[in-house]
């Protein structure tokens, strides 16, 4: 997407050929740095840290992070060092393996001369393929935008809430969740997005504000906890949002407060879309509430916000007493039940998986 005019993807290869660009997502909306990955440590830290999120961005990231790797060692054993270094990172996300797994497959049948040159290769495919099937995740999310704008007789704006940040900067480009939302602006259908704040690291306030506003698409912050009000007074026309790993069942898990808008939307008849990219479905499991490993997070996040303060400086500032506790839960998951529909790069898929298996048949990208 642009910035100012000019075009970025979230990752990229430095003009050297192999250290690797990111932006350094801690720092929006107030600072824009670029960062240098030039080892695994790196790769691995930025995950972790969250310099780059998002389950399409933390794959590709992952990716890299073996190719930088393989510059200090391309043997057997420090590839399966690497693939549990990354894999340690976050474990939500089912990107992350599924993108580790890609590379042992294609890695490990090669000799150690080959190695770094092609796990370049594979990197730059896996950035490559996801930008091809956000864009097709936008494609499909516009014309279900369009059939709800026409429904609505085309008055006013289209009204679309989303949560968290499923936006260019949690992909390699376009998004998923927002995707569909720039694409519709592109084409002259008059969005206005509701962006819940989404605590604790408020990914919808520092990051999807800062992509729309770039974009210049409609948008207002809210706070977490009034969708629901939003709703029930027929101020949403419909909510779309990311995920993280959806099961084979459809059951969606994302960021934390999905859940809660799920039921509010369920509530109101506001139809609940998801955009799923296809290696983000896993196709081991089917009980989300049951089998997904949600993130567990440092109270830090919770007890501290960050923001620009009066001398224009970024800092954070204590919410909570000193002798309080935080518990800091980073996702939930949305039972199939509640999902309208998964905007897929194949098509819109029934959250089911006579849905999902219609649209990709066997499973594609499985992660273990
Ligand atoms: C397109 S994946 C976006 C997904 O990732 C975010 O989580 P995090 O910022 O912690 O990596 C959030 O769940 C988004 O919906």
């Amino acid at each position: 997407m642009k910035i100012d005019g000019i075009p970025y993807r979230s990752i990229w290869l430095k003009d050297d050929g192999w250290s690797v660009g990111i932006i350094d997502q801690t720092r929006l909306p107030h600072e824009f740095r670029i960062e240098r990955l030039t080892t695994l440590g790196d790769a691995a830290h930025a995950i972790k840290a969250m310099l780059v999120r998002g389950a399409p961005l933390i794959g590709a990231t992952a990716a890299y992070g073996i190719c930088l790797g393989l510059r200090a060692d391309t043997g057997d054993a420090a590839l399966e060092n690497m693939s549990e270094t990354l894999i340690a990172t976050r474990p939500t996300a089912v990107n992350l393996r599924w993108a580790i797994r890609a590379m042992r497959e294609l890695l490990l049948p090669l000799s150690e001369a080959e190695r770094v040159s092609a796990a370049y290769e594979k990197a730059a495919q896996i950035c490559d393929e996801d930008v091809a099937i956000n864009s097709a995740i936008g494609d499909h999310g516009l014309e279900v935008f369009r059939q709800i704008w026409e429904a609505k007789g085309k008055t006013g704006k289209l009204n679309i809430l989303t949560h968290c940040n499923a936006g260019w900067l949690a992909t390699v480009d376009w998004g998923t969740a927002l995707s569909p939302i720039y694409k519709a602006h592109d084409a002259g259908i008059p969005v206005h997005v509701w962006v819940d704040e989404t605590r604790p690291r408020n990914q919808g306030a520092h990051l999807t504000c800062w992509e729309l506003g770039k974009h210049g698409v409609d948008h207002t912050l809210i706070v977490d906890n009034v969708g629901g009000h939003l709703m029930q007074h027929g101020l949403v026309d419909l909510c779309i949002t990311g995920t993280d790993r959806t099961t084979a069942a459809g059951d969606v898990c994302n960021k934390v407060g999905t859940y809660l808008k799920a039921l509010a939307a369920k509530d109101n008849n506001v139809p609940f879309y998801v955009a799923l990219p296809g290696p983000t479905i896993d196709w081991e499991f089917e009980d989300g509430v049951k089998d997904i490993p949600i993130e567990i997070r440092d109270g830090h996040e919770v007890d501290y916000i960050q923001g620009l303060d009066r001398t224009g400086a970024v800092s954070e500032v204590r919410i909570l007493p000193e002798e309080s506790g935080s518990a800091n839960y980073a996702f939930d998951v949305t039972p199939a039940r509640l999902v309208t529909g998964l905007i897929t790069e194949r098509g819109v898929a029934e959250a089911s998986k006579e849905g999902l298996a219609r649209l990709y048949g066997q499973s594609v990208y499985k992660a273990s």
